[in-house]
């Protein structure tokens, strides 16, 4: 059903006559003719290193290779963390070229996610900042796990830095002018509540619903016929996504100057230690 990609670990399953493909960072399975589930699966947050940000774009391809899938749920293995974003540590005191690689592949799966011809569901258990918001952002609809302590947002602010431009234009896209000069100045991340009332989000379920949600919103736009469908969703976002493909490696430049000025490398230093403290 899906074909296996050289770079991927693979391993295959049928349960329940689900067909289910098992890879490094993500599982990509297809529980009905029309809809695929693609599950982060990088423990402990879902981080987006570069290895995880190249495995979730093949397998967005990899399901768009399906004529009969037209709708994907984004989701999370980890029932509390959707995903923490970038992986922090790929831009701690990094090799340039490394950091520069990086950055193509996350460039690169905002445009394969952004633009793919699928309708998009996140189903968001959890925490959601940053890069993980991001991810939610570039979906076509969000469904977040209720519990005002999860947090979705962009808070680079907070560690230093900024959002990229087109990250901030998303951003602007999403929620508004007004909001976003408030969510990006203060770094703010916002409960499922809060992220409701801003349009960040679209609904706030219980835990144990958040698939079964997802699911059937997802199937609700399979239903659609994809011809107007996805010219629609190109009217929409061709637009940005034409003006990052023009400037990819002026934003690659960008965030490599300014990841590795020595004021941002100290505040991502002092960030880092700050979590999970064990570093
Ligand atoms: C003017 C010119 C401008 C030019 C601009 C050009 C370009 C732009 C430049 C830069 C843009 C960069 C964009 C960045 C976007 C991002 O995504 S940055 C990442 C932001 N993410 C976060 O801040 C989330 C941090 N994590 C958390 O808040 C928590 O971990 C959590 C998600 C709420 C979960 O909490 P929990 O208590 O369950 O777990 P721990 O905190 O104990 O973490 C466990 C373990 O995981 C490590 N970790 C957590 N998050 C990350 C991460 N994002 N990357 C790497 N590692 C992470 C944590 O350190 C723990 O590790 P351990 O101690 O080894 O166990």
């Amino acid at each position: 059903m899906f074909a296996s990609r050289g770079l991927l670990r693979s391993s295959r399953r049928l349960v329940g006559g689900i067909s289910s493909a098992t890879r490094t960072y993500v599982n990509l399975s297809k529980p009905s003719t029309s809809v695929a589930v693609l599950e982060l699966d990088r423990a402990p947050v879902n981080s987006l290193s570069k290895e995880m940000a190249d495995a979730v774009s093949a397998a967005i391809k990899e399901a768009e290779g399906d004529d009969k899938v037209q709708a994907l749920v984004l989701k999370s293995s980890n029932p509390k963390i959707f995903s923490a974003g970038l992986d922090i540590t790929e831009m701690n005191n990094p090799e340039v070229e490394r950091l520069e690689d990086f950055w193509r592949s996350i460039q690169d799966l905002f445009l394969t996610l952004y633009g793919s011809r699928l309708s998009t569901v996140a189903a968001i258990e959890g925490h959601s900042p940053a890069g993980g918001c991001l991810l939610a952002m570039s979906c076509d609809y969000r469904v977040m796990t209720e519990g005002e302590n999860f947090k979705i947002g962009l808070n680079e602010t907070k560690l230093g830095i900024a959002a990229p431009y087109w990250l901030k234009d998303l951003f602007v896209k999403t929620i508004g002018n007004r909001e976003a000069e408030l969510g990006l100045g203060l770094g703010k991340l916002y409960s499922p509540s809060e992220a409701l009332s801003v349009n960040l989000i679209d609904e706030v379920v219980k835990n144990e619903d958040v698939l079964e949600v997802a699911m059937k919103e997802a199937e609700t736009w399979a239903k659609i016929p994809p011809k107007g469908r996805v010219a629609s969703k190109v009217m929409l976002r061709s637009e940005m996504m034409d003006e990052l493909r023009e400037k990819k490696e002026l934003d690659v430049g960008w965030f490599r100057d300014f990841i590795m000025e020595e004021g941002t490398q100290k505040g991502i230093d002092a960030y880092l230690k700050s979590l999970g403290g064990k570093k």
